[in-house]
């Protein structure tokens, strides 16, 4: 288990180190079109298990949603702290 911020950092030094077999290296290099389409993506089943499926699984696809997300800020150069001042 890891917070919001762990997950982060641990994103973020996968995209400066580039480990072999990282699969946020290989969604960084698809670039920001492909992203787009993953959030969209987990945002739709977000949607769907919250009205449809267990707790279990919204949770899970929001953890996914939350995961794509991370990656999108990522891709941008975004720091945390360029997202929480607008919270
Ligand atoms: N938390 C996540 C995470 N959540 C979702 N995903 C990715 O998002 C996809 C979403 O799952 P779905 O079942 O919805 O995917 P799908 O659409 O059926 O499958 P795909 O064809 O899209 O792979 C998964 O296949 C993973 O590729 C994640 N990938 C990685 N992490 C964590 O990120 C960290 C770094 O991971 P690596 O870069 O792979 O080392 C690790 O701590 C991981 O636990």
């Amino acid at each position: 288990m890891k917070s919001f911020e762990e997950l982060f950092a641990e994103l973020s030094a996968k995209a400066l180190a580039r480990p072999e077999g990282s699969g946020t290296v290989a969604e960084l290099d698809r670039g920001v079109h492909f992203i787009g389409k993953k959030l969209v993506e987990e945002a739709a089943e977000t949607w769907m298990a919250a009205e449809y499926e267990s707790d279990d699984a919204c949770q899970e696809e929001i953890s996914q949603l939350i995961y794509h997300l991370q990656v999108m800020m990522i891709a941008k150069g975004y720091t945390l702290d360029d997202i929480y001042k607008y919270l």
